[in-house]
């Protein structure tokens, strides 16, 4: 009897204690104020809960209510210092390889690969994101990819005007998509010679990076997980294709990465140059697929900011020589009203509602100490949604940007990031935008037919897509 009352108050004993320190980590200073929720669950599934607000998500918002700027919690199994403070998270940008290092969750990890631009740091990270930004940087962007951009548009609404309605998000996602398959791995996609799309692999992807990670049939994780094997199987396959025919000169990032590989002394492996191109396939339909959705539901929603946008690119036209003749980047860069455009979509789309950070040491801010080893969430939304910062925050004025245009990452706008890490992709992104918009508003019109409901998990999502019927505009 008494040996297992005893065991018995050894288990009592030892759960309390655990879960006081669960409850109370420990650190060589102040904590800033939150709760640490439930064992090993913490809060991961308040922050998971859908809500469908284009306000600040409501467990942000509670918690800073209840506690202030900067809170602490636990995500997914980690102990997690959230800031909602611009002070701090520009600080915490600017301390990337000092303080802090890039970190995502284990989650992550798994879906984009261990060898991930993300993931890696030092001189191997500088190495990967030059060559990211050769492929997409302002150079090739102007020299290789307006013209590109431009041509994918046309044939593309082209194609939608054919049609009758077209869910948006999809379709704008497969536009994207086609061309950064081509760009990067001359792929396009041929029904008569391959039963496989690479494509289908990235099917609700955001969905299931931005969800609870249980690994089990039927879970948007799960789903997610099998789609990256699958694709990095068919990479793997076409880059060993690649390898048996003969040498040619650089014509896609494959040329480039065998080139490389071969090359003695080289930094690039073959796993890590598989995790770039699948992480840059999927950054970049996804992120702006979502992006020129939520810019034509704003669109159809407010007449007045079409109809100003709409004048400035007839006004491009009008002024050229020859009005079938190509976009130029000096026309793109003349797209004064469309950039003020962006970056208000961009504010209010909060695509990246988290930014990750380890503490490499414990940091003193604010009179707060984060512990070395905790993860801390830089919170964009509550940044881009601040009403002393922006008046209205919620409505959709992209006039408040004049003057701002060119803005890249400030202490108030960070949907592309900030510090040494901002987004590669930015300007890419918002010559898609333009471009696409460009050729939309100046040769055809658009009616929104159903959809265009936004759901936060905390990621944006259109549950039920936004389906519009385009048509050529009378000239
Ligand atoms: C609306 C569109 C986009 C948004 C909102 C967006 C947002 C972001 C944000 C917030 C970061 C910073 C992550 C961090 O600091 O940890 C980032 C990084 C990154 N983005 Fe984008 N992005 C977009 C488009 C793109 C595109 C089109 C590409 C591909 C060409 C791309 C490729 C990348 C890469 C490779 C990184 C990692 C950079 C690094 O670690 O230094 N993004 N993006």
């Amino acid at each position: 009897m008494w040996p297992i009352l005893c065991i018995g108050a050894f288990i009592v004993i030892s759960i309390t204690h655990w879960v006081h320190r669960w409850r109370n980590p420990k650190c060589n200073g102040k904590l800033p104020p939150g709760s640490m929720g439930l064992p090993l669950l913490g809060e991961t599934l308040q922050f998971f809960a859908p809500n469908t607000s284009s306000a600040i998500p409501p467990f942000i918002k509670d918690r800073m209510k209840r506690y202030g700027p900067v809170f602490r919690t636990s995500l997914v199994g980690r102990p997690v210092v959230i800031s909602t403070d611009p002070e701090i998270n520009h600080f915490i940008f600017q301390q990337e390889g000092h303080l802090v290092q890039s970190w995502y969750p284990d989650t992550f990890t798994e879906i984009f690969g261990r060898q991930n631009v993300g993931s890696l740091h030092g001189f191997v990270y500088k190495y990967l994101k030059n060559l990211v930004l050769s492929l997409f940087g302002p150079e090739s962007l102007k020299d290789k990819l307006l013209p590109q951009v431009e041509l994918t548009a046309h044939k593309t609404l082209g194609l939608w005007a054919s049609q009758g309605t077209v869910e948006l998000k999809e379709a704008t996602a497969n536009m994207i998509f086609d061309l950064t398959a081509k760009k990067l791995i001359s792929y396009e996609y041929d029904p008569a010679k391959s039963s496989e799309n690479l494509r289908e692999n990235f099917v609700a992807f955001i969905h299931g990076l931005i969800s609870f990670p249980l690994d089990i049939p039927g879970t948007a994780y799960h789903k997610c997980l099998q789609g990256r094997k699958k694709a990095m199987k068919m990479l793997k396959d076409m880059l060993e294709e690649r390898r048996l025919m003969p040498e040619r000169c650089q014509e896609d990032f494959f040329d480039f990465v065998l080139i490389e590989l071969k090359k003695e002394g080289t930094i690039l492996t073959e796993e890590m140059a598989l995790d770039l191109m699948f992480v840059l396939l999927f950054a970049s339909f996804e992120t702006t697929s979502l992006a020129l959705t939520l810019a034509i539901k704003l669109l159809t929603d407010h007449p007045h900011v079409l109809k100003e946008l709409t004048e400035e690119h007839e006004t491009i036209v009008r002024n050229r020589e020859n009005e079938d003749a190509k976009l130029t980047w000096k026309e793109y860069k003349s797209m004064t009203y469309t950039a003020q455009v962006i970056n208000e979509v961009v504010r209010l789309a909060n695509i990246v509602p988290g930014i990750f950070r380890k503490a490499m040491r414990d940091i003193e801010i604010k009179g707060y100490t984060i512990p070395a080893g905790w993860a801390i969430m830089v919170c964009p939304p509550a940044v881009h949604l601040n009403p002393a910062k922006y008046e209205n925050p919620l409505e959709f004025n992209p006039g408040r940007w004049k003057g701002m245009e060119s803005n890249g990452a400030s202490k108030h706008f960070m949907a592309f990031g900030g510090g040494m890490r901002f987004c590669v992709g930015t300007e890419f992104t918002k010559v898609q935008m333009a471009v696409f918009l460009h050729c939309l508003v100046t040769q055809y019109r658009w009616t929104a037919v159903k959809g265009g409901n936004i759901v936060r998990t905390p990621g944006l999502s259109f549950p039920d897509g936004f389906h519009i019927r385009v048509s050529k505009k009378n000239k």
